[in-house]
């Protein structure tokens, strides 16, 4: 189906075509005044299409829009000419599409630029929905009065309902749709596949969770309906904490999903319950809380982001042990502690001896393979706590809180020993270390230059031991 789909312009257009007027009819169920319902799903179906197809959108969605001015013509019994239906029909399709579309390229080229701000990408996509709604609803009432299917005087009555219903269409439906067409049509805005990423939660914890959002609805409005007061109707804003809950702990296609079948459910209520009077409420409340629960959508990214440039400031990228500036903090810490609790802490510099020849003997590459054996090998042989980082080139240093400087002595032995087997072609590596023990008054600097001149003294009498700071 999909392939067919992708291959064929006229399967694609009349599914286009088809899905629109039936999404168009979705709205009609809830039209609650001439030409305007609670949510126009035919606005989000169109921003989506163009989203997604672009231009190849422009004709089956004009052509369904001049079947349903036709249609309209009937059903509201307009004495209007079939001609004049049709070009009622093309002057709305124009005016309904050409907003829309202008939006979706907006957010298209903002997707392609800025692949990774999923914030920025939504902002565009509220904003852009904002006002291509806004410019459709006056086109689209100004080609009503001049084609004369409604009068000059209902406008005013009508923008209002008419702007949030299809701004509600776009902004809660409209991240489906895309999802939905997306799958179909694969191509060309890849970047959106962050948006339709597979579910990772259970079925039972999803299915309880929109329970939970059905309830919620069902209560709140089951409240207004009794109570009859318009205060009350204000209480599914409380469906904003289930969405961010949602939103910040499920899959973006998931989170849309539900925003989907909460507008549903809630424009199905407000005609079961005939809350009409309180229509407008709801039109904000779905807008409010889709918007809300999209920036969700970035929470998550934003938290493996950070994750990813912790991870790139903390960790050294070819040895992947600490890096520099991780070390000084955690010393900076480990050196405080241990000076409040008593306790020894030793810092050790190593550095890696003729590790230049190594490069000019085997090559670079050779010589990343020694940093990084000689640093899985001190690894293993450190404790939970032991800290080692790299400071730069070839030289390393190694935290070890609780240790005075004879036990440091016998690790750094332990570690010789296991290094000592470590060769490289036929070069046996070795390495010269610096001790130094934390003395009261002492921070890292301090300690540091202290382990750092050790290591020179060791390095000065030819390498391959140890030597203790005094
Ligand atoms: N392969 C590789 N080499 C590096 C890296 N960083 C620094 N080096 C090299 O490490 C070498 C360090 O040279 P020196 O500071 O003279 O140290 P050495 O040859 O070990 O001499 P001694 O410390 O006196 O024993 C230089 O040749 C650098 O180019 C790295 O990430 N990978």
């Amino acid at each position: 189906m999909t392939h067919q789909l992708h291959q064929s312009a006229w399967l694609r257009g009349l599914f286009v075509f088809v899905a629109w007027l039936t999404v168009w009819q979705l709205g009609r169920l809830v039209e609650y005044t001439d030409h305007a319902s609670v949510w126009f799903p035919a606005a989000g179906f169109s921003f989506s299409c163009l989203l997604i197809l672009g231009k190849r959108a422009f004709l089956p969605i004009m052509c369904a829009a001049i079947v349903i001015t036709i249609w309209n013509g009937s059903h509201y019994q307009l004495p209007l000419t079939m001609e004049e239906l049709a070009w009622a029909g093309l002057l709305f399709g124009l005016a309904h599409i050409l907003p829309y579309w202008g939006g979706a390229w907006l957010v298209r080229q903002v997707a392609r630029e800025h692949s990774h701000s999923v914030p920025k990408l939504i902002v565009t996509f509220l904003l852009v929905a904002g006002f291509c709604t806004l410019i459709a609803t006056l086109l689209v009432l100004t080609s009503l009065v001049f084609t004369e299917q409604m009068p000059y005087e209902d406008i005013s009555k009508t923008l209002l309902p008419f702007w949030i219903g299809d701004l509600a269409g776009v902004v809660v439906l409209s991240p489906l749709f895309s999802g939905i067409l997306i799958h179909f049509y694969p191509d060309p805005l890849t970047d959106l596949k962050e948006f339709t990423g597979r579910e990772t939660g259970s079925y039972k914890r999803l299915t309880n969770k929109l329970i939970l959002n059905a309830v919620l609805i069902l209560v709140t409005m089951l409240l207004a309906y009794l109570s009859d007061s318009y205060e009350s109707t204000f209480a599914i804003f409380f469906l904003a904490i289930t969405h961010m809950w949602i939103a910040t702990t499920e899959s973006p296609r998931f989170n849309v999903f539900s925003l989907a079948i909460s507008s549903l459910l809630i424009v199905l209520l407000v005609h079961v319950f005939d809350l009409m009077d309180h229509v407008m409420v709801y039109q904000f409340a779905l807008n409010v809380i889709a918007a809300n629960a999209l920036f969700g959508i970035a929470i998550p990214q934003l938290k493996a982001h950070n994750a990813a440039l912790e991870q790139l400031v903390f960790t050294d990228a070819l040895t992947q042990v600490s890096s520099r500036h991780y070390m000084e903090q955690r010393a900076e810490l480990e050196i405080s502690r241990c000076h409040e609790q008593n306790l020894n802490l030793s810092l050790v510099v190593f550095d890696l001896d003729n590790f230049k020849a190594i490069n000019d003997q085997y090559g670079h590459a050779a010589g990343d393979q020694a940093l990084q054996q000689i640093c899985a090998t001190a690894k293993a042989v450190l404790r939970r706590h032991d800290v080692i980082a790299r400071f730069g080139g070839d030289e390393f240093v190694l935290l070890l809180p609780g240790t005075d400087q004879q036990q440091s002595n016998q690790l750094i032995e332990r570690i010789q020993t296991a290094t000592a087997n470590i060769t490289i072609g036929l070069s046996q590596l070795s390495c010269s270390y610096g001790i130094a023990e934390l003395q009261p008054e002492d921070e890292f600097t301090g300690l540091f230059n202290r382990a750092d001149r050790a290591l020179y003294q060791a390095k000065s009498q030819g390498g391959n031991r140890i030597s203790l700071a005094n």
